[in-house]
């Protein structure tokens, strides 16, 4: 093969630590094939100071590395599928999706043990809707502090005693080698991901059959149809990673299971949805799940959140 396969990549230590690993990958499934990063800073990272939710629109981090693609001067990009948008730019599409990593969210701290450990009052840090919403509804007691930057910025501000506990996802801290931090991981049923969380998706030119065939023994199956559903289900609420709306899809055997669950960020009042369906309805399945969801009143509360946040 005398291909060179270039991965364009965001500079922050998860992503480029995402890149190297399809980059390993590729190369343990292709010997003698060339592969190469090429950084590149987007204006998510510059604008790492601002809510998110604020700044608005979904994908920032995602843009720069479309555009990299389109102009050909990168081949593949490597996204957290938590934060890659529902729909592509013409020309482009999602080719593969690895295995999934641990899902769950978890709890750090550099004092209590748990959520259940921390005293009424305590100060947590996140700046994730979701999260937000779903710790209020079991603890009201606790605050709630914006905590942004990247894995590394995050885990300096905890130590730095801001916070008496921070939430992250637990995949992140793993692939950084942060395993260590994790005082205990916070069950799906307490704190239901977003929907892709733990799993990295690879997106590339439609066009460019050599490399859908290079990344063809990248693509794990069973965490595709799981994401799949998920994503479905976003897509419906018009959600992505910065809005109250969780989902997570498991396997049992080859039917899914899928459990939704959109909330007003104060935890005022959560909304539960599920169903299971076959594999090969996994789509469907998400959109039935988030309009189970929009029947309980999921759009009266996202209303409210997108218009806070300057969403049409
Ligand atoms: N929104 C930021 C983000 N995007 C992906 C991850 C890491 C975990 C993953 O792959 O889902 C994180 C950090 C976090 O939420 O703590």
């Amino acid at each position: 093969m005398s291909r060179e396969i270039r991965i364009a990549t965001r500079k922050s230590a998860l992503a480029l630590w995402q890149a190297e690993f399809v980059k390993a990958r590729l190369e343990e499934a292709h010997p003698g094939l060339k592969v190469s990063l090429v950084p590149m800073v987007s204006k998510g990272d510059k604008l790492l100071d601002a809510p998110l939710a604020k700044i608005g629109g979904k994908g920032l981090f995602v843009k720069e590395l479309e555009t990299a693609l389109l102009e050909n001067e990168a081949d593949i990009a490597v996204h957290s599928m938590k934060d890659v948008p529902m729909d592509f730019p013409e020309g482009l599409g999602l080719y593969c999706i690895c295995e999934r990593e641990d899902p769950r969210d978890a709890f750090v701290s550099n004092r209590f043990d748990s959520l259940d450990a921390l005293p009424a009052g305590s100060v947590v840090g996140t700046s994730s809707l979701r999260r937000q919403a779903q710790l209020l509804a079991r603890r009201p007691d606790l605050k709630i502090q914006f905590l942004r930057g990247n894995v590394n910025t995050r885990l300096a501000k905890l130590d730095a005693g801001e916070y008496d506990a921070i939430i992250l996802a637990a995949a992140g801290l793993i692939r950084l080698g942060f395993e260590d931090r994790i005082r205990s991981s916070i069950s799906v049923e307490d704190s239901l991901p977003a929907g892709g969380q733990g799993a990295v998706g690879i997106e590339c030119r439609s066009a460019d059959s050599e490399i859908h065939a290079l990344l063809a023994p990248l693509h794990h199956r069973d965490t595709a149809v799981r994401v799949t559903a998920e994503r479905a289900l976003n897509k419906h609420l018009n959600g992505g990673c910065q809005v109250p709306i969780a989902c997570y899809a498991v396997l049992e055997g080859e039917q899914l299971w899928l459990r939704g669950l959109v909330g007003q960020p104060d935890g005022g009042q959560l909304l539960r949805a599920e169903a299971r369906a076959a594999v090969a309805d996994a789509e469907a399945l998400g959109v039935k799940v988030a309009d189970e969801l929009l029947e309980l009143g999921a759009g009266d509360i996202l209303k409210v959140v997108y218009g806070e946040a300057g969403h049409p």
